[in-house]
């Protein structure tokens, strides 16, 4: 059904088949109707990847030095991430700089978040600000979890939304060369492609964090990485998401 449709929209075949990655982890979802929640995905991606060269007030400009390494310190063992408000912090995991975009900042944030809302069918009034992230040469992040894991107890406590139940990742850019997104646990590679995006449930519906996720972006070798995130969280998905109280295998958690 979903090809014969495909077929009658003419360019779409390609995009589909090659461009729109779509991870479904977890027992099921609640993304009911592919074809549509693909145009709405197209849509955000697109427009995501328009966004670049926004000014946008809560992203200072860094000086030069700040967008380099941090002042007294050697190039060895150091990894910063650089921070677009200008903070700095150094990180043994990744070289990235991001920002956080805010709903009332521009216009087409909300809009973004709002096609979010429509393509996942979870509400977005728990999830974090969006989240833009670019990486250099050599910018990478390490392979990791988005979700808290049972032991990191304290982890998003402030937000009180409970845990990242699932993530979306927009990819706003092509990469001339390397900075894949891999899992791999689930031995697969997503090679970043401007206007695509990957969608993945964090948690299985017990609220256990799902392994099978752990996933790390390759270092960039040529070109610039651009990718946003959405992180979406548990409180107020109880009834787009129902609750199962049957754990998941104990070998599939973390
Ligand atoms: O840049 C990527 O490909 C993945 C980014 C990521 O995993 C993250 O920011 O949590
Ligand atoms: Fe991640």
């Amino acid at each position: 059904m979903r090809s014969e449709l495909l077929k009658d929209m003419g360019f779409l075949p390609t995009l589909w088949l090659s461009s729109f990655h779509l991870i479904y982890l977890g027992a099921s979802t609640k993304i009911q109707n592919p074809i549509i929640n693909f145009f709405i995905f197209l849509k955000v991606a697109l427009e995501l990847s328009g966004l670049k060269g926004t000014r946008f007030k809560s992203v200072k400009p860094m000086s030069e030095s700040e967008s380099y390494y941090p002042p007294g310190r050697t190039l060895s063992g150091l990894r910063p991430i650089i921070k677009c408000i200008g903070e700095l912090e150094v990180a043994q995991y990744r070289i990235s700089k991001s920002a956080w975009l805010k709903e009332d900042e521009d216009e087409r944030i909300s809009v973004i978040t709002r096609r979010i809302n429509d393509m996942t069918g979870l509400t977005m009034s728990t999830a974090e600000e969006l989240q833009v992230v670019n990486y250099g040469i050599g910018g990478h992040y390490e392979p990791h979890f988005d979700f808290a894991r049972k032991e990191e107890t304290n982890a998003f406590r402030n937000l009180g939304t409970g845990n990242r139940i699932a993530t979306v990742l927009f990819y706003m850019s092509d990469v001339e060369q390397g900075g894949a997104t891999v899992f791999p646990v689930l031995k697969t590679a997503l090679w970043p492609k401007k206007g695509t995006a990957a969608f993945w449930f964090n948690l299985f519906e017990s609220g256990h964090g799902d392994k099978r996720t752990r996933h790390a972006a390759c270092p960039v070798l040529a070109g610039s990485k651009w990718v946003s995130n959405k992180w979406i969280h548990e409180a107020g998905q109880e009834f787009l998401r129902p609750c199962l109280l049957n754990p998941p295998p104990e070998d599939l958690t973390a």
